[in-house]
């Protein structure tokens, strides 16, 4: 059978169950996922100062890594044209190009991401960014902006107010809100005394970067909380409540990572609490395996819950998806791939559940029915509609891996 019989079979099964798939499709392809650049270099960036911290681990040594922006765009390339739907690149401050003349953080301009404004006007993308707290020698003790040091934290605030202005500067010029997300991830290794006083720090230091004025409709920002990172075990400074509060007092997007809260605790529950209350989240959809481990994120339960809340309760503007996870043991280009489709399939199988009948079961109490039909969903003839999802998007079906592997074979193995 064609792959184009297989689909108007498997689109007749859909239709029977209510579900209108060419609607599906319209809808995702208006949902953005922003791919994080840090995969195609192990958050390696292009300062060459020193090696990662913050409580970040990127192990392996997989061949091919990116070792410059153009290396990094090409593998873009590759990557983005093996995606379907409408995607955004998410940009970190260590990735600025600055020909070879080292420019501290906190100097840091919009002419110094000017080739990556051009690119992705070129390529049609939106971008968003991230300051880098981290993997900086002004990061004492691990402290950043919550450091006792006034001099750390001067450096430290004024990296902030310089990506704000670089983030307006992405809206403005590819006219598309650019998405600022701070992590910060100072903490203590042993039990402190005192957790107050850092987070006090903390609050003023944000409250310093946020007071230079910003045109919302080009940079909006996020700030993301995290349990613990490696040598910051007993006390992060940054962690759920407070930036709950943080974000909620001063307005602004709250932050979920997948991997950031404890292991059997999922931000797919967290959604509609938080839309209860915010107006718009962002979501950094990465896998801990046992911890925060940044695992490649595939299509596991918690995905297809991820998706299920957004469309479910048609929260497609007020989630920001944002990916984040970094494997440099395997092809980077694969492990960004896979994500990144696994992202927007999970979409796809969200949009096209049989909702009414789902609706119907639970609201006449039958939750026999309920379980039953989510069973059944799982295995409806979905592969033959992404396939038809991807045709239509001019991205290969499951041929991608071939293309990655000759994609290596031509241009990631060349890179000594
Ligand atoms: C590199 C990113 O900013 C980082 O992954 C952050 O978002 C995070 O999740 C840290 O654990
Ligand atoms: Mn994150």
């Amino acid at each position: 059978m064609s792959m184009a019989s297989m689909f108007d079979a498997a689109k007749k099964v859909y239709a029977d169950l209510g579900v209108d798939v060419e609607a599906a499709f319209n809808r995702l392809d208006q949902i953005p996922i922003s791919l994080h650049c840090w995969q195609g270099d192990d958050v390696a960036g292009f300062e060459n100062s020193t090696a990662l911290d913050g409580g970040l681990a990127v192990t392996g040594n997989y061949p091919g890594r990116a070792r410059n922006a153009d290396e990094l765009r090409a593998d873009l390339e590759k990557t983005l044209s093996l995606i379907p739907g409408k995607k955004r690149l998410n940009l970190h401050s260590i990735y600025a190009e600055t020909d070879g003349r080292p420019v501290k953080r906190n100097e840091l301009e919009p002419k110094h991401f000017a080739r990556w404004m051009d690119w992705a006007k070129e390529n049609g993308l939106g971008l968003d960014f991230n300051p880098s707290y981290f993997s900086h020698p002004m990061m004492k003790d691990g402290l950043t902006l919550s450091s006792p040091d006034a001099g750390v934290r001067k450096f430290w605030v004024e990296h902030g107010i310089a990506c704000r202005a670089i983030a307006e500067a992405f809206g403005r010029k590819l006219r598309s809100t650019c998405i600022t997300n701070f992590w910060v991830p100072d903490g203590f290794k042993d039990t402190p005394f005192d957790r107050l006083a850092p987070r006090e720090r903390l609050a003023d230091s944000l409250d310093k970067i946020f007071s230079v004025e910003c045109n919302p409709r080009y940079n909006r920002d996020a700030v993301e909380c995290k349990l613990f990172g490696i040598g910051a075990e007993s006390c992060t400074v940054g962690s759920h409540e407070f930036y709950m509060g943080y974000a909620m007092k001063n307005g602004k997007l709250l932050c979920l990572d997948a991997g950031h809260f404890h292991p059997t605790e999922v931000i797919s529950d967290k959604i509609t609490s938080t839309l209860l209350y915010f107006d718009e989240i962002l979501l950094h959809v990465s896998r801990g395996v046992r911890w925060d481990s940044d695992h490649v994120v595939t299509m596991t339960e918690e995905l297809r819950a991820i998706a299920e809340e957004i469309v479910r309760h048609n929260y497609d503007k007020r989630v920001h998806i944002g990916l984040d996870y970094f494997d440099a043991s395997i092809n980077r280009v694969m492990a960004w791939t896979i994500g990144a489709r696994n992202m927007s399939k999970a979409l796809l199988m969200a949009l096209t559940e049989p909702a009414a009948i789902l609706k119907k079961a639970e609201k006449s109490g039958d939750k026999g029915s309920r379980l039953a039909w989510m069973e059944e969903a799982k295995t409806l003839p979905f592969a033959a509609v992404w396939e038809e999802y991807c045709t239509r998007n001019n991205v290969p079906g499951m041929a991608w891996i071939d293309e990655v592997k000759t994609y290596e074979k031509d241009v990631l193995s060349k890179r000594s």
